[in-house]
Formats: structure tokens, C-alpha cells, sequence
């Protein structure tokens, strides 16, 4: 397992091998030298046949040169308009903070580049609305807000394990967590710029709600909805108070069923051990989870179907099951899908029988001979890769594996996060005033 671990960082994101590119290869530029870049976007289009980095822009220019020398970019540009109105350029690949992407989005549809923008696509709702407004009137360009683990087959297979099975009942309740630790973003990070729209739930904390909004197929609703923010501690913040380093929001949906996220951007140590006093000094860790419990649901009994050995004469078999998703958010690197589904077979005098089914399960790409599979996928692919695949399709108008975040999922996610703030206390984060 170790060393399919590291087989799968190493390609995946430390050093894909540089595919053979097609003639009519999709040329990105990168608006910033952002952190961010080499691993979302740089390293999948290294290995894929169809695209190249061919330009990037910084505020300084210099940086942008050394930028450009360490990852093998041919052009580099002295601003940002002057990559935006490169011709050869086809797709641009936004990665400012999170104040600037509507700007910058916008500003990019118009000079006729496709976009892939990182998450979150605005810095509140009615930026959204605007921007996927003016996107979907710009029928020639595609706009896509980065949210990669879509695009992973795991995260598609763990979704048909809680929706499309025949033993998935109602969804009771689902959680997502997340974990960073302290000290991995400095005191000057933009995640704790409220100017820049940080905070945690601008950053971390969108994949647990993206995470639970798909899973529970369900907007959050203001009646029934509370978050709680932890804000940082760094003396030198401006608006301290309003910048969350963690988040836990708590809901119920119009069905009934329950959400619980939590997202932490600095995670200290929990345990036990530690003096107290030093524990909020110590850095600590958590693997991804995602876990959806099901509502119990009738279904033939697996030994009425000569399965399971043994016979069940009278009685009827209900099926409860628990699917937990470990690292949703990396998935490339390791993950693991644990099905748990707890059978009970009761008759007039009570439970006749009762077992539990326990399957661990993963999927690195599509199963073979899987339609939304084109053979290229690597099992080292990362999300990032299975994401510019679908970026890709969608420019060279093919059908592609059917995965996509859309512009309504864009903006409802978007107004989720408002409310989160909203309801912490918190200010939504303000609009740039750009005008469109
Ligand atoms: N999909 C994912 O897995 C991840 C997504 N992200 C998202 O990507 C975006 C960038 O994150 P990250 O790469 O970590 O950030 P960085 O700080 O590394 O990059 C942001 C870039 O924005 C540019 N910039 C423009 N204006 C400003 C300003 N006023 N202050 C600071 N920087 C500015 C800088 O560009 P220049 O080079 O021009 O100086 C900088 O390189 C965020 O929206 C974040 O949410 C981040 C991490 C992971
Ligand atoms: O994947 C991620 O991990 C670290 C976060 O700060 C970042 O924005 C996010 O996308």
C-alpha cells in the first residue's frame, strides 16, 4: 500500500510523464503565480494529450519569469490584461484570491477565453448569480468552477453507493469533516484576508458543504441551520472577527435528514496526553471523512436470492446501510469506501435473524469497459486530472464522462456559504463593485 501511495504521488503530482500533445491542443494561461497552480492545474496538463500551459501572468513580472522558467512555461506576460488578450491563448486558469475571481472571470469570458476558475467561484451569491448569468449568455466560452473531487471516479462511485443501490435507503443523516494543521498557512495567507474573501468556509470548509449539498441532494435552509466559526488568533488580522480559521455548521433539511460539517484550517492537537496548556500548540491532523447513514429499507433477503447459506422460510428483510468515504478530498493518493450494511430479518415473533455486510471498496479510475472511461485515466490520475479531462470534453463539445459542476451548482453552493456566515454571526464577504 506504501508503495502505491508514493507510485501515485509521484505521477500523479510530483512528476507526470509529458504526454504527446494533439495538433489542436488547448493552450492555458495561468492568471497569478499562484501555489496552487502546480499541482491543480500544471501537473494534469503535462500529461494529458490535449492541453499545454503555454503563458502566465504575475502582478510582477520578474516573478512571474521565475515562475515560468521552474515549470517549463514558454510566455510570460507582464500583467494580467496582457495574457488576457494573448490570442494564442485559448483557456485561462484562474487562482487569485478568492476577491478577484469574479473580476477576473468576467473580465476573461469577455476577451473569449474558457475558464477554469478555483473554488469558490465569487466572493458571495450575487456575484454568482451575476457571473454564471454572463457565462451562460456566453455560449462560445466555457466557465467552470474548479471543484475537482467530483470528478474522481471515487467520489462518483461512493455517490452510487448512497444513491443508486438497491440497499440505500433515505438518507438519515451525513456528515463531513476536514482537518489541516496549524501553522500551514502563515499569518499574511490570503485565507485570512476578509478583503480578499478568505476564511475558513470561503476555502476548506467549501468542500464539506459542497460534499453534504450533493450527497443529501438538499439546499440548507435558514430555518434550520447553525454555524458556529472559531476566528483566528493572529493579533495582526485585520477584522479578526470576522475571519473563521475553523467551522461547524449543523442542519436539517426540508426531508428531515441532518448535515454536520466541519472544516478546520488549523487544527491542534486532541488527545488526551498532552498537557493541556501545550496541546493548542501542537499540530495535529485528520484524514477526510465523509459518512452517510441510510434509513432502514425493505429488500429481498440475500438468502432468499441462494447468497448468504442457510434458509429464511417466513419474515421480511430490511437492510440498513452506512457508507463512509475516507480522504474525499485527495483522493488520488489514497481513499477508501467502507459499505457497511447491517441486514435484520423479522417475523411475527421478532427478529428471526440479523448479520452485517462489510465491503471496502475504491476506485482510482473507471471500471473497465465503463462508458465514462476513454482509457487515457491513469490510476494515478488526480482529481485535478479528471477534472481538466471533463474541461477539455466540454470545449471540444464531447459527451465526455457526464460529470460537470454547473452554474446552478456554482451559485447555490455560493448562497450556502453566505448563510453559513449569516448564521455564525459572521459578514457575508463584500463585492468588489466590479461592474459587469
Ligand atoms: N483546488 C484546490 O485544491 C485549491 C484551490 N485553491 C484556491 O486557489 C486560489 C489561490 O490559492 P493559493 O494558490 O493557495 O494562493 P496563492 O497566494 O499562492 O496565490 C494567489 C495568487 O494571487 C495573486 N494575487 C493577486 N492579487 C493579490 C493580492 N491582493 N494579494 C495576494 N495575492 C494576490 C498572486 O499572484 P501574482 O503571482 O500575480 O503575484 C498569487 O500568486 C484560492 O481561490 C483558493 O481557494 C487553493 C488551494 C487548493
Ligand atoms: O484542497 C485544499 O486544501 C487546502 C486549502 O486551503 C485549499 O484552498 C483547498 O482547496
Amino acid at each position: 500500500m506504501v508503495f502505491d501511495i508514493l507510485y501515485r504521488i509521484y505521477y500523479g503530482f510530483l512528476n507526470p510523464p509529458t504526454a504527446k500533445k494533439h495538433e489542436d491542443v488547448i493552450r492555458f494561461g495561468l492568471l497569478s503565480a499562484s501555489n496552487i497552480a502546480p499541482i491543480a492545474l500544471i501537473a494534469p496538463a503535462k500529461c494529458h494529450p490535449e492541453t499545454i500551459v503555454a503563458a502566465v501572468a504575475a502582478r510582477d513580472k520578474s516573478r512571474a519569469e521565475a515562475y515560468a522558467k521552474k515549470h517549463g512555461i514558454p510566455i510570460v506576460h507582464s500583467n494580467y490584461e496582457d495574457l488576457l488578450n494573448d490570442p494564442s491563448i485559448d483557456a485561462i486558469y484562474i487562482s487569485l484570491p478568492n476577491a478577484h475571481h469574479y473580476e477576473w472571470a468576467i473580465k476573461a469570458l469577455r476577451a473569449k477565453k474558457h475558464v477554469l476558475l478555483e473554488k469558490p467561484p465569487c466572493s458571495n451569491a450575487t456575484e454568482a448569480h451575476s457571473l454564471f448569468a454572463y457565462a451562460k449568455n456566453n455560449k462560445d466560452t466555457i466557465l467552470l468552477e474548479a471543484f475537482h473531487t467530483h470528478f474522481h471516479p471515487a467520489w462518483q462511485t461512493f455517490m452510487s453507493l448512497v444513491h443508486d443501490s438497491s440497499n440505500a435507503g433515505k438518507i438519515r443523516s451525513a456528515s463531513a469533516a476536514q482537518y489541516l494543521p496549524k501553522y500551514g498557512f502563515g499569518a499574511t495567507d490570503i485565507r485570512w484576508r476578509f478583503d480578499l474573501a478568505g476564511g475558513c468556509m470561503m476555502d476548506f470548509g467549501t468542500y464539506p458543504m459542497s460534499i453534504l449539498r450533493n450527497v443529501l441532494r438538499e439546499e440548507p435552509q435558514a430555518e434550520n441551520l447553525s454555524a458556529k466559526a472559531r476566528t483566528v488568533e493572529f493579533a495582526s488580522i485585520m477584522k479578526r472577527e470576522e475571519v473563521d480559521e475553523a467551522m461547524e455548521v449543523k442542519f436539517k433539511t426540508k426531508s428531515g435528514a441532518i448535515g454536520n460539517i466541519f472544516a478546520d484550517l488549523r487544527t491542534s492537537c486532541q488527545w488526551k496526553f498532552p498537557p493541556q496548556v501545550l496541546r493548542g500548540y501542537i499540530p495535529s491532523f485528520g484524514l477526510p471523512k465523509c459518512e452517510v447513514e441510510c434509513l432502514e429499507r425493505e429488500v429481498e433477503s440475500p438468502e432468499s436470492r441462494g447468497e448468504v447459506a442457510g434458509s429464511i422460510d417466513s419474515g421480511r428483510c430490511f437492510v440498513k446501510r452506512k457508507v463512509t468515504f475516507w480522504n474525499y478530498l485527495m483522493p488520488s493518493i489514497y481513499h477508501r469506501i467502507d459499505v457497511e450494511d447491517e441486514y435484520v430479518v423479522r417475523g411475527d415473533a421478532g427478529i428471526l435473524k440479523s448479520w452485517k455486510d462489510v465491503q471496502h471498496l475504491n476506485a482510482y479510475t473507471w471500471p473497465k469497459g465503463d462508458i465514462r472511461g476513454t482509457g487515457i485515466e491513469k490510476a494515478w490520475w488526480t482529481s485535478y486530472s479528471y477534472q481538466l479531462e471533463e474541461f477539455v470534453n466540454r470545449i471540444k463539445r464531447r459527451k465526455g464522462s457526464g460529470v460537470w459542476v454547473d452554474g446552478e451548482e456554482s451559485m447555490k453552493q455560493m448562497e450556502a456559504i453566505d448563510l453559513v456566515y449569516n448564521k455564525a454571526g459572521m459578514s457575508v464577504r463584500p463585492s468588489t463593485g466590479f461592474q459587469v
